[in-house]
């Protein structure tokens, strides 16, 4: 019941509005298919004008065919006066065959193309868009639709041939129709209108109610997935919360169809008054011609001629509204696509920057005070906040759970930007410094790290995706973490694939992910190093193992931003920052800390250290109560 049901301000254009955008749309599509492959754009384009032509004149000596045959003489006579003509039938009939399958060739190989074209557009700038617009539930929206919008661009080449097709088809009608009287055409038109209203109506409707009803379909399919996800799995059967998915899953499934029926009951009706006005206009039409009969106005020959013609157009009329409508609601869907393109080129990660110094000295984040964008309660994550990270240093970031840690350290990272205060890179403010050096003298072991679903090597190579898949490489980062027993024991090694579910694919355990996410930010070798929680997975051995090899690293020079609750752990950085609500409380040294009797650090040290204490024979007289046994110095 949290996902939300909403209406875009778009959705309040009107028919008019949306018509009158459709020839942009329609012109972008073309532009689409010109990058994709402009030779079998121009091979379509080629054969449906030729086929609409080929019609068109077909249609011509259709009419002088029944002119002759109708004309006065003899049988023969008659039959050897429409020869040429139907000869023309039979060309025009085959060279229109032949262009229809060039055209079906040509659309074949054009489709798929527009499709990656379209969908490699909105993929790249999204993957270049800021954070903040990833986590907005808006943009969510309109990259929901958008992916249809690549469908849909594909399907419009289809329809905009159709539509030449169909256009050509009916002027060639519609033309036949002025010469023989030319009154018919416009009644011609009287009998396509209501359809093509109808048509036009129902497509915005559907359009309309899947916007309205995207999140609850986006909703819907989610709890379907939960159902059959492997990580969910465990929990579904032993909670047996498969009945429950499955009741909501219906419940919201069912809203769906209720709104289906809706739509369906108000396109009968729509349909209905559509066929009355159609079956009023045709009467109109053919008592017109009967008039024209009757008073002589017309001959019996040329009325065979205008009924012809007028089946053939009103046929055409109708086709060309058809397959205008389909153009219509793909252009919708299009016109989806062109606006989550052009809102992610407005929240684009600006490009350029000013230049970072190549070895940064110290990192100072001054008064910094930060919101999620978003947020429901405007909670600030951070408020105030001032810390400087020193070259070569290690700066350990403490507090309770939700007290800022993680988000100082993407602020940090570049991926947000500081609501007010600086953040400086040595005298550069990251809100002006170009991102992707910044990115690039990053690397992150987040907390919640991406386990991509690819090779054991890929995982750690990803770290670095520009460079060379090395295995001397990959092997020093992999030992660096531990992870070389975990590379050893594969089924293939390096070329194991982490995908279960996939053929040969191989699950690892929590703690041997968290060794490949180490390895990997080891492999990317950037000059600051985030960890967050690195090693909640891991068994005391290897978080030992990998606390030692962090301060190694800041020994060579490497700065490390460590985030953890094992206070413990923290014993060795340089500087502790302790975090509460958003805002610094204290920092200093771990000995400085320390000495602070009621400080908010010793506290929490003092509560963790307790549940470590040995009750047995082997407990130290005195020690009781006052934690672990080492004296909290450095170097202990
Ligand atoms: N992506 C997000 N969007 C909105 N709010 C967020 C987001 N991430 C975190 N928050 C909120 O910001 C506040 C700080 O969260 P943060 O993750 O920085 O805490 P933390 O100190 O790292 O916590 P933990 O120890 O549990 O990892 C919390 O109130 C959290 O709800």
């Amino acid at each position: 019941m949290g996902w939300n049901q909403h209406h875009g301000s778009f959705l309040e254009l009107g028919l008019r509005t949306m018509v009158a955008r459709m020839p942009r749309l329609i012109a972008s599509t073309i532009r689409l298919a010109h990058r994709a492959d402009p030779r079998a754009l121009r091979w379509v384009a080629g054969a449906e004008l030729g086929g609409g032509i080929a019609q068109a004149v077909g249609l011509v000596a259709v009419s002088q065919v029944l002119t002759h045959v109708l004309n006065g003489g003899t049988t023969s006579e008659r039959l050897t006066d429409a020869l040429p003509a139907f000869l023309a039938v039979a060309v025009t009939a085959l060279i229109g065959a032949l262009l229809r399958s060039a055209s079906t060739a040509g659309t074949g190989r054009l489709e798929p193309k527009v499709y990656r074209v379209a969908t490699e557009e909105y993929l790249e700038r999204v993957a270049r868009v800021e954070l903040a617009a990833v986590e907005d539930e808006e943009f969510h929206k309109l990259l929901d639709s958008a992916q249809w919008g690549a469908e849909s661009a594909r399907r419009m080449i289809k329809f905009c041939t159709s539509v030449v097709t169909a256009a050509i088809s009916f002027i060639a009608a519609a033309g036949v129709l002025t010469v023989l009287h030319p009154a018919l055409l416009p009644l011609l038109a009287l009998m396509t209108l209501p359809s093509a209203w109808s048509s036009l109506t129902i497509a915005r409707r559907r359009y309309i109610s899947f916007h309205t009803w995207i999140q609850h379909a986006r909703a819907g399919q989610l709890l379907g997935r939960l159902l059959i996800d492997a990580q969910a799995a465990p929990e579904v059967r032993v909670h047996n919360i498969g009945p429950f998915l499955l009741r909501h899953f219906r419940t919201m499934a069912e809203t769906g169809e209720r709104e289906q029926t809706r739509l369906a009951s108000l396109a009968a009706r729509t349909g209905l008054v559509a066929s009355g006005w159609t079956g009023i206009t045709t009467a109109a039409t053919y008592a017109t011609l009967g008039a024209l009969l009757w008073t002589g106005a017309m001959d019996l020959a040329v009325a065979g001629t205008a009924v012809i013609a007028v089946r053939t157009g009103s046929a055409n009329l109708e086709g060309l509204v058809v397959q205008l409508n389909f153009l219509y609601e793909e252009s919708l869907f299009v016109a989806d696509l062109d606006r989550l393109c052009r809102e992610a080129d407005r929240r684009l990660i600006p490009a350029a920057g000013l230049p970072l110094p190549d070895k940064v000295r110290t990192i100072r984040f001054e008064n910094v005070s930060f919101t999620y964008p978003g947020t429901t309660d405007d909670k600030p994550a951070l408020t105030g906040v001032d810390i400087t990270i020193p070259a070569g240093r290690i700066v350990a970031l403490v507090g309770n759970n939700g007290s800022g840690k993680s988000t100082l350290a993407k602020l940090l990272c570049g991926l947000y930007a500081p609501d007010s205060g600086r953040i400086l890179w040595d005298d550069v403010d990251t809100t002006e410094a170009d991102r992707t050096a910044l990115f690039d003298r990053v690397a992150v072991v987040a907390q919640d790290f991406y386990r991509w679903p690819f090779t054991a090597r890929i995982n750690v190579a990803i770290g670095r995706p520009e460079a060379p898949h090395d295995e001397p490489l990959l092997d020093a980062a992999a030992e660096y973490a531990g992870a070389d027993e975990t590379v050893a024991s594969l089924p293939r090694g390096w070329d194991t694939l982490l995908a279960r579910g996939y053929k040969g694919g191989h699950q690892i355990s929590g703690g041997q992910w968290q060794r490949l996410g180490i390895a990997r930010a080891r492999h990317r070798d950037a000059q600051i190093l985030v960890v967050d929680e690195p090693t909640s997975a891991l068994d005391a051995e290897a978080e030992q193992r990998a606390f030692d090899q962090i301060r190694a690293l800041s020994a060579k020079g490497q700065t490390v931003i460590l985030i953890t609750h094992r206070l413990h752990s923290v014993r060795h950085a340089d500087e502790i920052y302790v975090l509460d609500e958003g805002s610094v409380t204290e920092h200093g040294s771990f000995d400085e800390l320390m000495a602070v009797e009621e400080g908010p650090f010793r506290k929490m040290y003092l509560i963790q250290s307790r549940q470590y204490v040995h009750e047995g024979p082997a407990q130290v007289p005195g020690q009781r109560g006052e934690g672990v046994r080492e004296a909290p110095g450095r170097g202990d």
